[in-house]
Parts: C-alpha cells; structure tokens; sequence
C-alpha cells in the first residue's frame, strides 16, 4: 500500500458563500444552519482516491471582497484551491473572479490547480448564476467545475484531488 500524500487545500471566497458549511459537510457529515463568520480554521480528512490514499489538511479562510488584501499565507504550502461562489449571489461570482486574478498575481503562474464551486444549489427560487456561467468561467482558468449544496450535502470534491 503507498504511503498516504499529504495534500493542503484552501478554500476562498466572499462572505458567507458557504466555505466554512462546505468543509464541514465534507469534513464532518454535516450541516450547521447558523452563520458564524470566520477568521481561519484548518481540517483533516482522509480520503482514498483509486487506491491512493490522501492526508487532506483544508483551510477554511475568512471570507473576503474585492478591497481586502490578499494574504500571502494563501499562497505558499497549497497544493490547491476550492474557490467558492453562491449560486444566489452576483456579488460573490464577481468577487470570486477578482480573487482568482489576485490569487494567480500572488503565485506568480499563469495557472493553479483549482475548483470552482457553485454553492447552495437547493436554493432554486434565489438562484442567480446559471450552471453553464459557472462552467465557462471555470473553462476559461483551465479548472475544475462542480455546484454544491452544503445544505443537502450535494459534494463530492474527491475526484478533483
Ligand atoms: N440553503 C443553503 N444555505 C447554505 C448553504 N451553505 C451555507 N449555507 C448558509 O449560508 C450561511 C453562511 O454559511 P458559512 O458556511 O458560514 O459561509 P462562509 O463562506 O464560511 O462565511 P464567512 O466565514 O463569512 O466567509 C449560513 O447561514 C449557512 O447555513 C447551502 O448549500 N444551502
């Protein structure tokens, strides 16, 4: 059996999108209604993928917008990003675009391995962003696409380790 990879994922975006639900439904098995903004909490998993297993240390960052400062922590050590948007929010699919351009400022590559994330799909009445913007945008940094719900534990972020 191979030695399990260590691997440090970070999750970013604006506030209140569902980053810190989002790592503890897939953390945890479950689902916390309240909304308690954070400043930074880091999580481990242990996830199997095709018979790799993977040390999966996430850290669930405080959420930003477009004026905040970009802190350097965020880009060194990280393996990968999950960057998150709410489906119901044009404010958070615009600021999610800005991270993302500061995020590769910050690296300084022209790429980094990410997952776009549509988040709080089960609230259909208040969606504002089609699947298919998420796709593109997602098409055009050469990431990953998924849209999730925190809520009714709709992830899987395994198959994009
Ligand atoms: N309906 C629905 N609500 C969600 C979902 N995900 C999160 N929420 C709610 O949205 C609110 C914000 O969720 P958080 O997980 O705290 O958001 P966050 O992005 O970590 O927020 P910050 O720490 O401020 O950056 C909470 O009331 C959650 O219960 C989802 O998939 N569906």
């Amino acid at each position: 059996m191979p030695q399990p990879k260590y691997r440090k994922i970070a999750v970013l975006g604006y506030r209140s999108v569902g980053k810190s639900s989002l790592t503890i439904q897939f953390v945890e098995g479950q689902f916390v209604d309240s909304y308690d903004p954070t400043i930074e909490n880091t999580f481990n998993k242990m996830v199997s993928v095709n018979g790799q297993d993977f040390n999966l240390q996430l850290v669930d960052t405080a959420g930003q917008d477009e004026y905040s400062i970009f802190p350097q922590s965020h880009s060194m050590d990280i393996h990968g990003y999950v960057l998150v948007y709410s489906v119901t929010s044009m404010k958070s699919f615009e600021v999610v675009q800005v991270l993302h351009d500061k995020l590769l400022d910050m690296v300084g590559k022209i790429q980094v391995p990410t997952v776009l994330v549509g988040n709080k799909k089960d609230l259909h009445m208040e969606r504002v962003i089609k699947p298919e913007e998420g796709k593109k945008l997602a098409d055009s940094w050469g990431a990953a696409f998924m849209e999730s719900s925190a809520k009714e534990n709709q992830l899987d972020f395994s198959h994009h380790i």
